[in-house]
């Protein structure tokens, strides 16, 4: 099986062209088990699958290192359009990318014929309770609900970008407890779907510091539905402001995020290739 291996700020994927490739249907989770693998596989945080749509010029799959199967990832979607470009499944700059969790709309920047960053229209955030989902009564949004887990009080703001996310502000981000909370948090039942969990510093209404324990992964470099999710909660807890272009420092670089006021959120990163390959199935 062909590949590429592509990262968004060191989140890396195995990406399988699904326009010349051919996989069963339930082969995926091990197959994204397998080659995720660094010591008997390729190595990585998962695999997408770049697939022909009938809504858009491509659509994206995202099979986290566990087999799961999530409903966005946004440096993975910076890494499809990047792929698609390149590879001529796309003439225009700006184009859809179907994604489980809906469409979005991508445009990249180029030298010559490379694409070096790309910017990602990830649509609006779901707020309520039931859109992530969170058990709980309804409600409209979650923003610093008391969350105790594992003895430790702390405050939680939910985000969905298509996935699950639960933000918590932190006052040293070399302090949070990522590998320590991360995955009891994951897989808390209070989440019936699990939940990306992360820690962010406010350095400024401009700048945030942030580490991730991410669903079906554990700890990442980055992770761009996260920092969307990120400012979202930064901005709903009054740290950052609607309409202002956020710079996220993830452990692999950096994000430029913003809330517009139309309700959007605007996500601008680096996507690069690592290698290509064959991979023997076993
Ligand atoms: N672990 C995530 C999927 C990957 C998201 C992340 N790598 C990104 O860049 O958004 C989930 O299960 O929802």
């Amino acid at each position: 099986m062909k590949f590429t291996k592509m990262h968004g700020l060191g989140n890396s994927y195995i990406y399988v062209d699904l326009f010349k490739e051919t996989l069963e249907e339930e082969q995926l989770a091990r197959l994204a088990v397998e080659v995720a693998d660094k010591n008997k596989g390729i190595g990585s945080d998962g695999m997408i699958l770049v697939c022909p749509s009938n809504v858009a010029p491509v659509k994206m799959r995202v099979f986290n290192n566990d087999g799961s199967e999530a409903k966005n990832c946004g440096n993975g979607l910076r890494c499809v359009a990047k792929f698609a470009y390149e590879h001529g499944y796309v003439k225009d700059q700006t184009f859809q990318i179907e994604t489980l969790g809906g469409l979005v709309t991508a445009t990249v920047h180029t030298e010559g014929e490379r694409v070096h960053t790309v910017t990602v229209n990830m649509g609006k955030p779901r707020l309520t309770r039931e859109s992530l989902p969170m058990l709980g009564p309804s409600t409209d949004k979650i923003v610093a609900e008391p969350f105790e887990v594992a003895e430790t009080k702390l405050e939680l703001t939910a985000v969905s970008m298509g996935n699950p996310h639960g933000v918590f502000f932190v006052e040293d981000i070399n302090q949070a407890p990522v590998d320590t909370l991360g995955p009891i948090i994951e897989k808390d039942e209070r989440f019936p779907e699990w939940v990306n969990v992360e820690f962010v510093e406010v350095v400024s209404e401009l700048e945030l510091h942030f580490r991730v324990w991410e669903r079906g992964s554990g700890i990442t470099q980055a992770c761009g539905t996260g920092a969307c999710a990120a400012v979202v909660a930064s901005i709903l807890n009054g740290h950052s402001n609607k309409g202002e272009s956020v710079t996220v420092h993830l452990l692999g670089g950096d994000l430029e995020i913003e809330w517009t006021e139309s309700g959007d959120v605007l996500m601008t990163g680096a996507a690069e290739v690592i290698c290509e390959g064959v991979f023997e199935r076993k």
